[in-house]
């Protein structure tokens, strides 16, 4: 659905010139939520803005659903522009109109009939979950519910892409989980594809399909969310996936909890997204009633495709017993590190 090609933009000011963007080739599918990731000044924020042309490229094809958007010339520009809608870090709102003039801004521009622009704004109030707060101007209104008429706005005119550029860096984390939920839906309800650019890992783990990990202008690293948390090459991934699951920590307690049992065994699960770690516990105890099964400690993350990270479990019975849940739980596809044996 999106293809990008060899891009490159090139920020030239008397003799000092910044390579903001560097040979980047992505392919982007329809329906997905595709993140890029990146510390500041890597050239997010230039890349997403490339791709409605908030910017121009100095180099490079962007083919959004067939049409080249690095090559339109003005008129064709804006049309195309209607089918990108855009989501600011700041809401961008227009502080003089209140929630429904704001939504209804782009239908105006485009210009869509009265009757028709009302109905598209009372639709578009209920899908970000509005309804009541429809005369408020943006000063009445909370961080979480600003983006919830920054994200009605540009959905507006049915875009084909919705672009995020940290949509949620401005909010506390719970109204960021929240906005993420909102995209979460809209993604499934309406097909759309999102493209999103965050500094944060928590927002690549909770909704995307796929990441893009940006350095210095390129795409460093790039895959399934899943495959780039469980094998991340480049330093500067590893330093994302650290942040949220911290693996240094747990080899240090690891220690502390094998010195604490003096039976049965600790176990260390490793959770490769094919199944919860709620599912499994429980499925094992039923399955071996005279074992015990104690969670000590873990840090699971949960990724659209599914669980990833480390379980601690103190495991105890006879010998015979322990063994044979260890089997079972090996049989599963979680991964089973048997960290200590004292009986
Ligand atoms: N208009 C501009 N003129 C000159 N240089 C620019 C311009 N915009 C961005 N740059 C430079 O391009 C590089 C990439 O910046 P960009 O803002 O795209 O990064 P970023 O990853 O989005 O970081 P941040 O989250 O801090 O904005 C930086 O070195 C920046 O200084």
């Amino acid at each position: 659905m999106i293809s990008i090609k060899n891009l490159q933009k090139v920020f030239k000011s008397g003799t000092n010139q910044v390579q903001a963007v560097d040979d980047v080739n992505l392919n982007i599918e329809k329906g997905e939520i595709y993140g890029v990731i990146g510390y500041s000044g890597a050239g997010k924020s230039t890349f997403i803005r490339l791709l409605n042309r908030l910017e121009d490229p100095t180099s490079g094809e962007i083919v959004i659903d067939g049409e080249d958007i690095a090559n339109l010339r003005a008129g064709q520009l804006r049309k195309a522009r209607q089918e990108i809608g855009m989501v600011f870090q700041h809401f961008n709102l227009l502080w003089s109109r209140t929630v429904r003039e704001n939504i209804a801004f782009p239908l105006e521009i485009a210009g869509t009939p009265k009757q028709e622009r009302q109905e598209r704004v009372d639709e578009l109030i209920k899908l970000v979950g509005l309804t009541g707060r429809e005369d408020a101007y943006p000063s009445q209104l909370s961080g979480g519910q600003k983006q919830r008429v920054g994200i009605a706005r540009a959905l507006a005119n049915r875009p084909k892409v919705l672009l995020c550029d940290e949509a949620t860096s401005a909010l506390d984390p719970e109204t960021t989980d929240q906005i993420l939920d909102l995209l979460v839906n809209i993604n499934e309800q309406l097909d759309l594809t999102i493209i999103l650019i965050t500094h944060e890992m928590h927002v690549i783990r909770k909704i995307s399909h796929r990441v893009a990990v940006m350095e210095e202008g390129k795409v460093v690293e790039e895959g399934d969310v899943l495959d780039v948390f469980l094998h991340p090459k480049e330093k500067v991934t590893k330093r994302f996936v650290e942040q949220i699951m911290g693996d240094q920590e747990q080899d240090d307690t690891m220690e502390t909890m094998l010195a604490e049992y003096q039976t049965g065994q600790v176990v260390r699960l490793h959770f490769v997204g094919e199944k919860t770690n709620q599912a499994l516990i429980s499925e094992v105890s039923r399955e071996f009633p005279s074992v015990s099964f104690n969670i000590l400690q873990g840090k699971i993350t949960q990724t659209k495709k599914g669980a990833y990270g480390t379980l601690f479990v103190h495991i105890d019975g006879t010998d015979e017993d322990i063994k044979k849940a260890i089997q079972y739980i090996s049989e599963t596809s979680v991964e089973v590190e048997v960290n200590h044996n004292v009986s």
